[in-house]
Formats: C-alpha cells, sequence, structure tokens
C-alpha cells in the first residue's frame, strides 16, 4: 500500500473524502479525522472559518520562518555559532517597557502544568496554583482524539460547567466554587501540521488549529470571568526568534480585530527553550510587547536544543543527561539573563520545571525528591523568578511556601525588585560554555530505556508518563533521544565509569536489546506484548543512528497517529 504525504495509507487519504464526514465545513477545509458528535461542538462552520482565515494570512509566513530556520541550522552545521544579532542592538540596548501586566495575573508563584485531560484539568484547577498551563504541547500526543476532547474540555472549564465522573472509584469531579487557578493555554510549535484538517489541499498548521479553536469558542466566557477584561492567556512554545514571535503577534492581533476585543487583550508567555532564542530575548518580547505576560525558562527542550544546534560541533558533547542540571554555567546564565531581561521590560520571568514528582509508596524516596525540588525552587525564587513550574499537585505546596517566604511580603510577584543589573554583563561565552560532567554506560542505558517507554506511551496517546520517579514528556524524552544521537555519532568515550568503552552502533545494539528485555521485565509480558514497544523501539533506534539528526522526534512518530475518517474509527 502506498504512503501519503504524512506516511499513512494513500487508500485512507483518498477515501477521507470532502465534509469530513458529517461535519459542516466552510470552502477549503477537508475533515479528515473520526466524526463525533461532542468535536462537532468544536468543529463548528464559524470557528473553523476563523482558522482558515488565520491559515490563509500566514501560512506563507510561517513557512518562510521554517525555511529561515533551516538555513540558521546549516550556519550552525558549517560551524557558526549563535549569537545577538548587531542589526538589532538597537532593540536590546532602547528603553522600552512592554504593557503593564493585568491585575489577573500578575500573581503567578506557582503554575501547574499538565495535557488538556479532563480530570487533570479539573484537578489543575483545583489544585492551589495561581496558574494552570492547559498543554496541547509536549504533555500531549496530539492524536485526534487528544485534540478535539482537548478543545470540548477547556470550553466546559472556561464555562464552568466540567465535571467528570470517575466510575471505577465513583467520584465525582467539579471545579471549587472560588480560587480556581487563572487558565493559560499552550498551542504546538510552529513546525506541526495538523493532519486531520485539510485547508487548500494542505495540512493545517497545528498551532494555529489549537489557537484558533480555542480562542474562539471561549474568548467572550473567558474575558468575563477569568481574564477581568483580558485573555485569553497563552504561552508560546519552541520559537527560535523573533520573526516567529512577530508571527504570534499578528494571529493575536487578528483575533482581536475578528473579536472585536481592544489590542493587546490577548496575553502571552513566551517559552524560552531554544538556544537561538536566548540571543532574542529582547526582540521576542519587543515584538510582542503589547500583547507579552513574560518569559519562561523551558529548560528542558533547551537542554535538547543545545544539541541540536550544536550537531555538527563534536567538541559540545553533553554530558550524562542528569547531570546537565541548572546549576551548569549555561544555564545559570541563561536563567539570570532572562530574569533581567524580563523585568527591566515590566513582564514575568517565569521559572521551570523540576522533574522530581510524588513517590507514594517510599516515604524516604519521596522526601528526598521534595528536597530536590525545594533546593531547585530556592535558587530560582533567589535569582529572581517570579514563579514556577509543578508537574504534579503534590508539589505545589511545597514550591509555594518557597516562592512565598522567600519574595518581598504582600507583592504577587518580583519584577520591580529584583532587577539583576549584574546580569547585564553575561556573554555569549557565558550562555555557550560547554557543559560539565562525565559519560557512563548507564547514562546510555537509562536514555535508550526512557526514550523508547516514552515514545510507546505517546504512540497510543499518552504524552506525559511518570518513568523511574520523573516526569517524561516530549521534552525530557528529545534529550534522551539527541544525547544518544551525539554519542554514537561522534564515538564518545564513557569516562565516567571506568570502563573506558566508545559508544558506537554495535554497543547501542547490545544496549537497546537489554534495555528492551528489561523494561518487558518491569511493565510485564502482558502489557509489553499489547503496547508499541517494539514500533517505540524501531523508531527511536532508527532516530538514535540516523546520518543526520531528525529535527523532532514527534514530527516522526506524529506518522504513526494520524488515523484518517474512514479508514478506520480511533484505537486511541
Ligand atoms: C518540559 C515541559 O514541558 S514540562 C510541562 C509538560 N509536562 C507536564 O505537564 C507533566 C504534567 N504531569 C503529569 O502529566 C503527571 O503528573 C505525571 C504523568 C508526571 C504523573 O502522573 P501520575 O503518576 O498518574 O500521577 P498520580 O497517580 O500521582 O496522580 C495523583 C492525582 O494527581 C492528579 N495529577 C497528577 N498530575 C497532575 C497535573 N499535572 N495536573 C492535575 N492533576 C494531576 C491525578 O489526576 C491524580 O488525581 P486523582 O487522585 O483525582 O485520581
Ligand atoms: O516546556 C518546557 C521545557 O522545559 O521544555
Ligand atoms: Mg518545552
Amino acid at each position: 500500500m502506498g504512503v501519503g504525504t504524512y506516511g499513512y495509507p494513500e487508500e485512507a487519504t483518498m477515501r477521507s473524502g470532502g465534509g469530513g464526514g458529517g461535519y459542516d465545513v466552510p470552502d477549503g477545509v477537508d475533515i479528515r479525522g473520526r466524526y463525533d458528535g461532542e468535536f462537532a461542538r468544536i468543529l463548528t462552520k464559524d470557528a473553523l472559518q476563523f482558522v482558515v482565515e488565520l491559515q490563509r494570512e500566514f501560512r506563507n509566513r510561517i513557512k518562510y520562518a521554517l525555511e529561515c530556520r533551516k538555513e540558521a541550522k546549516r550556519r550552525y552545521n558549517e560551524g557558526a555559532l549563535p549569537g545577538f544579532d548587531p542589526a538589532t542592538k538597537f532593540i536590546r540596548e532602547g528603553n522600552w517597557v512592554c504593557a503593564p501586566v493585568p491585575e489577573a495575573v500578575a500573581d503567578r508563584k506557582v503554575e501547574i502544568t499538565g495535557p488538556v485531560e479532563r480530570k487533570m484539568i479539573i484537578n489543575a484547577l483545583n489544585s492551589g496554583a495561581k496558574v494552570f498551563m492547559a498543554d496541547f504541547e509536549d504533555a500531549l500526543s496530539p492524536t485526534w482524539e487528544n485534540l478535539m476532547r482537548g478543545q470540548v474540555n477547556l470550553k466546559d472549564a472556561v464555562d464552568g460547567s466540567i465535571t467528570f465522573h470517575d466510575k471505577a472509584r465513583n467520584r465525582v469531579y467539579k471545579l471549587n466554587d472560588r480560587n480556581t487557578a487563572k487558565l493559560f493555554v499552550r498551542p504546538r510549535g510552529w513546525h506541526l501540521p495538523e493532519a486531520h484538517i485539510f485547508i487548500d489541499g494542505e495540512p493545517a498548521t497545528g498551532c494555529l488549529v489549537d489557537f484558533g479553536l480555542y480562542f474562539y469558542h471561549n474568548y467572550k466566557a473567558f474575558r468575563q470571568t477569568q481574564g477581568a477584561g483580558f485573555g485569553p492567556f497563552f504561552y508560546l512554545p519552541k520559537m527560535e526568534t523573533s520573526r516567529e514571535a512577530k508571527i504570534w503577534n499578528c494571529v493575536f492581533e487578528r483575533a482581536e480585530k475578528m473579536a472585536g476585543i481592544e489590542r493587546g487583550s490577548i496575553r502571552a508567555t513566551v517559552l524560552i527553550e531554544t538556544l537561538p532564542a536566548v540571543f532574542q530575548m529582547d526582540e521576542i518580547l519587543y515584538e510582542l510587547r503589547d500583547h507579552s505576560v513574560g518569559l519562561n525558562c523551558g529548560r528542558w527542550d533547551y537542554i535538547f536544543s543545545y544539541v541540536k544546534t550544536f550537531q555538527a560541533h563534536p567538541d559540545r558533547l553533553l554530558p550524562d543527561r542528569v547531570l546537565v542540571g541548572m546549576t551548569q554555567h549555561f544555564m545559570r546564565s541563561y536563567s539570570d539573563l532572562l530574569i533581567r531581561t524580563c523585568h527591566r521590560r515590566g513582564v514575568h520571568a517565569m521559572g521551570g520545571m523540576a522533574a522530581q514528582i510524588p513517590i507514594r509508596d517510599d516515604p524516604k524516596a519521596n522526601e528526598a525528591a521534595l528536597d530536590l525540588v525545594r533546593k531547585d525552587k530556592l535558587r530560582e525564587v533567589k535569582a529572581g523568578h517570579d514563579g514556577t513550574w509543578a508537574a504534579h499537585p503534590g508539589l505545589i505546596p511545597a514550591c509555594m511556601d518557597i516562592f512565598t517566604n522567600n519574595m518581598p511580603p504582600n507583592t504577587p510577584n518580583q519584577i520591580q525588585s529584583m532587577r539583576r543589573e549584574d546580569a547585564s554583563t553575561i556573554t555569549e561565552e557565558d550562555l555557550l560554555q560547554r557543559p560539565r560532567g562525565v559519560r557512563t554506560l548507564e547514562g546510555l542505558r537509562l536514555n535508550t530505556r526512557v526514550g523508547i517507554q516514552y515514545v510507546a506511551a505517546w504512540l497510543t496517546g499518552t504524552g506525559s508518563v511518570p518513568l523511574y520517579n520523573l516526569m517524561e514528556d516530549a521534552a525530557t524524552a528529545e534529550i534522551s533521544r539527541v544525547q544518544n544521537w551525539q554519542w554514537i555519532k561522534y564515538g564518545v568515550e564513557l569516562d565516567g565509569d571506568g570502563l573506558g568503552v566508545r559508544v558506537g552502533k554495535e554497543l547501542f545494539g547490545r544496549v537497546v536489546e537489554e534495555e528492551m528485555e528489561r523494561i518487558e521485565r518491569e511493565v510485564g509480558k502482558e502489557k509489553f506484548k499489547k503496547g508499541m514497544y517494539k514500533e517505540a523501539c524501531r523508531i527511536f533506534t532508527r532516530q538514535c543512528t540516523a546520518q543526520t539528526l531528525d529535527d523532532f522526534l514527534t514530527l516522526d512518530a506524529y506518522n504513526r497517529i494520524v488515523l484518517h475518517y474512514p479508514k478506520g474509527s480511533s484505537k486511541l
């Protein structure tokens, strides 16, 4: 059987036909995802028309921005280093500030994150965190079911009607009457297509679908109930340049015009999570200055991006993944410069995610994990961050205590009090400094064990998982993948365990075999057989041993989760 653009069977593509099997669509739209009465509440003709308008207006600029990424990659691969752009020095040195932070989101001491799953949305909004970042990105496997259910869930959450009945435990979940977290939504990155919705004969841009449908259905209720006249609020992932931020700014302006609301109503926090973007923080804020509520240290993707950017630089190999933390000089410099930049421009400097999660069955290990989280948060608040991320409700009290007790009393943030002028001396060399540490066989094994299990979960519709007592999502899995690739490509010596062995395809092949056996032992034969472990192993192994590094793990794996109507209703 032939394979279509995204690797799915052509037969399915051809049989899908226009009209999306029941959805009422505007001209130029072909819905190829499964029909569902609930999804039809979201995929209304008007909402789709808005997405179509965004797609038509911005598709060429998005394509151009992605071409620019390729061009930058070519330069880095030829030996260039990312750095500050002399042409935009006037922006970095100018005295402009962003629009004032809306009162509704002035206090962001702890933000919980999680996929747009129904029970988790309720738990997160009730969790006591100041903000909930509902995720279509790192924490979500973008199956048609997950995306559309996610939109339904968010709509119900914004209008306050969301409930969930856990039949197994006979427990009903609903929102607290008061003090629910403020909702931010993170759409996918620019690079991901939405292959279940075709517009003018090509897949829609994933993030325009996520943004467009959410905005269209929720802006009115959101501004009344959550934003005090502002919002909706967003997190924007994986950008590399201010050119990309400018597109988002125009998308926001377009949305505000469509809705007839004031310019600057929509607000967004940009994740600084690529190496090129750390040199563009002022420029990114400048483009979004009327729509900004700050920047966030997306530390996991940032580490991934360090490897990716330096894929052709064998002198910048990473040590074991567990050793690349926020105390490495390049990571600390990135966080310090982000704080200084944000506070100078009058917006939040948000911290990132500690990977530890509660360990239920081992109080001692649980206390040790909590201690690591506390240390990480203490470092963040003392450095000047205005808030941080928690992956699990069980971590919120500890994070909240640390941020509350280490900020000036009764202040929602430290934008004014922690200027961090000392960070103005941070240089390109500081931001690029090679991470220190050793490489071990256990590091290679752990990357492999975690990477395969993560991909297996992702292929079956789960985008964030607990593995070995840590939170794993697309960003952490990317580190495992690219680090293996880098070590194999350059035949690095494992210098940390006294073995002196060099990594090559043969050693990696043995590691994969042994780790697959271990995974089977750990998850049990039944689950192993029923799960997608073998498929995940094929994808992960191919990517780790490829001659040239794939840009994203999830772009390749996405081919495996696209299901076109009427080929078969969803198995996920
Ligand atoms: C790099 C980045 O981008 S980081 C941001 C993206 N990543 C994330 O958002 C990860 C979010 N966290 C999670 O997905 C989960 O916490 C995991 C997968 C790490 C752990 O999940 P589990 O082991 O299932 O958690 P656990 O069983 O301890 O959950 C206990 C309860 O807490 C709830 N819970 C756990 N995490 C969350 C969360 N992030 N938000 C809301 N509720 C949560 C569960 O729903 C469960 O509720 P219940 O008791 O009512 O049934
Ligand atoms: O999105 C957050 C990250 O660390 O990556
Ligand atoms: Mg990320």
